[in-house]
């Protein structure tokens, strides 16, 4: 069973993103995921997300991580690594379409979500030391 790459949700410095499906036709179950793809020689920092998530799975406020693998598209050897699939967008622009406007509330409630997930981010021994982004990526509740 491979996952299937449907389109393009964006890209990073590293490479592309992609929407994906995995079809287990014996339990009659469709998986979703994102699949963010680099050339294996310039996916160092892929993998270093990837370790990092790794030490975070199971936190609540910090998108989840599937796994990595290496594959060879057109010839290339290729590094994939698979995450929840947040389909509210990026915070950022949900801050766009609303033109840098919003209310207290919600930005108390954002603001609330995002510390949390930096306190696990902060908590976790493993990501110590480490350089750390923050993205931030709303699932269908519009939580972070
Ligand atoms: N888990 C996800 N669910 C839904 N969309 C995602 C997810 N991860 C990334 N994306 C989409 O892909 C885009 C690029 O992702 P990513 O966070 O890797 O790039 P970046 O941080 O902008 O790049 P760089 O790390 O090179 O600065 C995001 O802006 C978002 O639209």
């Amino acid at each position: 069973m491979e996952w299937k790459k449907i389109s393009v949700l964006g890209a990073g410095s590293y490479g592309k993103v992609y929407y994906a499906v995995k079809i287990d036709s014996f339990l009659l179950r469709a998986s979703v995921a994102v699949v963010k793809c680099a050339d294996l020689w310039r996916s160092i920092s892929l993998q270093r997300e990837a370790h990092i998530l790794e030490t975070l799975r199971g936190s609540p406020n910090v998108v989840q991580f599937f796994g990595a693998d290496v594959s060879i598209e057109n010839n290339i050897p290729t590094y994939n690594l698979f995450l929840e699939y947040a389909c509210g967008g990026s915070l950022h622009n949900l801050i766009n379409s609303k033109r840098g406007k919003m209310s207290e509330v919600e930005i108390g409630f954002y603001a609330y979500q995002l510390l949390k997930g930096i306190q696990d981010v902060g908590l976790h021994k493993g990501v110590h030391n480490t350089q750390r982004k923050i993205k931030t990526i709303l699932d269908r509740n519009f939580c972070v």
